[in-house]
Parts: C-alpha cells; sequence; structure tokens
C-alpha cells in the first residue's frame, strides 16, 4: 500500500442479491483529502462506503483501512460514517443527540461540546431537531460522525436535498475539516460538487470510469462544466481515465479558497 493511502481496495466485488453492484474495483485513496465519490443513482456508491465502513458482506477482494480490514473493531473509534437516511432523533436537542452517541462510543462530555462548536451548531445547541433548517440538521449528524476524532469521515451524499447556499456552506465545513488533516470521503451525484473535492472517483455501473483531480477532469475531456466532462468520459469510455494521475499543483482545489474559515 502506498504510504500515505488510507483507504487501499483491491480487486473488490459486491454482489446485492443477483446482482454484480461492485465489479472489479481497485484504488487507493490519500489521507488529508477531501475524496469525491460522484456517479449516478445506483452506479454503487453507497454499497462502496458501506464496504469501506465494513457494514457491506463483499463478495470478493480486499478494503483495508489505515492499515487494517474494513470493519476491523479497532477502525470503531478511527472510521466516522454518515449515513444516507438521517440518523438523528427529532424530539432530542442537538445536544441531547449527539449526547446519546456519545455515551454510546464511551466519550466523555467535552467530546459534546468540541463537535457541536467544529461543526457550527453553537448557536442550536438547546433546540430540537425539528426546529433546525435542512442543513443545521445535517450539520447534526456531521457532527455525531465526528465524535472520537476519527481520522476517516465517510459522508453518504450529506449535500442531498439541500439548496446551493447550505451546499455550499457545508463544503466550507468539509474543508475545514479536511485541512486539518482528516480524510473525507463524500458522495454526491451533484456533478458541481466535484469541483470542491481534491480527488475524483467517478463511478458507472459498479465500475471506476476514473480517479483523478478536478483539474485533471476539466482539462482531459476540454469541457466547461463537471457535468458535461462526466458524459463525454463516458462517451470515450475512459478506457484509460483510472491512473491515479498525481494532483497538478496549479489544480488549487477551489474547496481550499474556503478553507480559511469563509463559506
Ligand atoms: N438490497 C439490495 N438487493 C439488491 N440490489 C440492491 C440492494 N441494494 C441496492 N441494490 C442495487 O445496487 C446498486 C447500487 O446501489 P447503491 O445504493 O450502492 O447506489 P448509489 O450510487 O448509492 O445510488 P443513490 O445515489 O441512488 O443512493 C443499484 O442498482 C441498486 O438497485
Amino acid at each position: 500500500m502506498n504510504k500515505s493511502a488510507c483507504i487501499d481496495v483491491q480487486e473488490l466485488n459486491v454482489k446485492r442479491g443477483k446482482n454484480l453492484v461492485l465489479d472489479q474495483l481497485s484504488f487507493q485513496l490519500e489521507a488529508g483529502k477531501i475524496i469525491g465519490l460522484l456517479g449516478p443513482s445506483g452506479s454503487g456508491k453507497s454499497t462502496l462506503l458501506r464496504s469501506i465502513v465494513g457494514n457491506q458482506i463483499i463478495t470478493s477482494g480486499t478494503v483495508t483501512v489505515l492499515g487494517l480490514p474494513s470493519g476491523s473493531k479497532a477502525l470503531r473509534h478511527k472510521v466516522g460514517y454518515m449515513t444516507q437516511a438521517a440518523s438523528v432523533y427529532d424530539d432530542l436537542t442537538v445536544t441531547q443527540n449527539v449526547a446519546y452517541f456519545a455515551k454510546i462510543l464511551g466519550l466523555p462530555d467535552e467530546e459534546v461540546n468540541r463537535v457541536i462548536q467544529g461543526t457550527d451548531l453553537s448557536e442550536q445547541a438547546s433546540s430540537l431537531v425539528i426546529d433546525l433548517s435542512g442543513g443545521q440538521r445535517n450539520r447534526v449528524s456531521l457532527a455525531i460522525a465526528l465524535l472520537g476524532s476519527p481520522e476517516i469521515v465517510i459522508l453518504d451524499e450529506p449535500t442531498v436535498g439541500l439548496d446551493p447556499v447550505l451546499r455550499a456552506d457545508l463544503w466550507g465545513l468539509f474543508a475545514r475539516l479536511a485541512a486539518t488533516g482528516l480524510c473525507l470521503v463524500v458522495s454526491s451525484h451533484v456533478m458541481d460538487e466535484a469541483m470542491r473535492c481534491d480527488q475524483i472517483l467517478l463511478l458507472r455501473e459498479g465500475k471506476i470510469l476514473a480517479q483523478l483531480t478536478p483539474y485533471e477532469l476539466m482539462e482531459r475531456t476540454g469541457a466547461t462544466d463537471p457535468e458535461t466532462a462526466f458524459l463525454k468520459l463516458i462517451d470515450t469510455g475512459a478506457s484509460n481515465s483510472h491512473d491515479n494521475a498525481t494532483p497538478d499543483p496549479d489544480s488549487a482545489p477551489r474547496h481550499r479558497a474556503s478553507a480559511d474559515g469563509s463559506k
């Protein structure tokens, strides 16, 4: 495994029912970056994320996380996971929700305040979740995923259903988290969000179409927007795209511009 790789997937196949949902995936992801897992609905994003977290029975291949097989007990506090379905209780306050999960994980009270502050929820700490906006609600799920200072945080479509302002807000927060050295893997089917990542893994019908930087995505396809770039990659078959290319320093991931605290 590459020294800086925090996730190493080799020849991963996953069948769900009779369907081969992930087909011979091999790739490595580096620490300290935002990795965007992009692909259309049904392309296998959630299944791949579940395989990394260790919540998915895999048919063959290996998924190694921080040097250990995914799902290992020793990874429990090292990998945070925010599922697509909201896992917060409407009738509890923000603090009560976070404290509940902190207790399950055996974490001290200070940890509750730390993640609430880290997700900009201090003002809403005493509000019931039912009274929060969609973005604030998603941030409660994110706060729970950050409990215990994980090294890897897996976020399954955290911006789904949010308006562009709230989406930009959350991506600003992801950038600030990545700047602290976390490895964030964020799935989305909104291609525009690809441009906010350091690296993009494009998935289609259970196969990796490309692994590249936003800069490379645009340069390789000559497209002016990521949606068109994705379609162009499909057209060309992207047969030589999965090349783990070295990021171009000039690609200066756009989110870094907002990593200094602005949203
Ligand atoms: N329990 C299941 N049994 C059989 N097939 C399943 C099951 N769950 C999911 N699938 C299939 O696996 C494929 C990948 O699903 P997955 O949820 O991983 O995709 P996705 O890219 O995350 O989609 P979305 O963006 O809509 O959440 C889909 O074709 C789906 O129909």
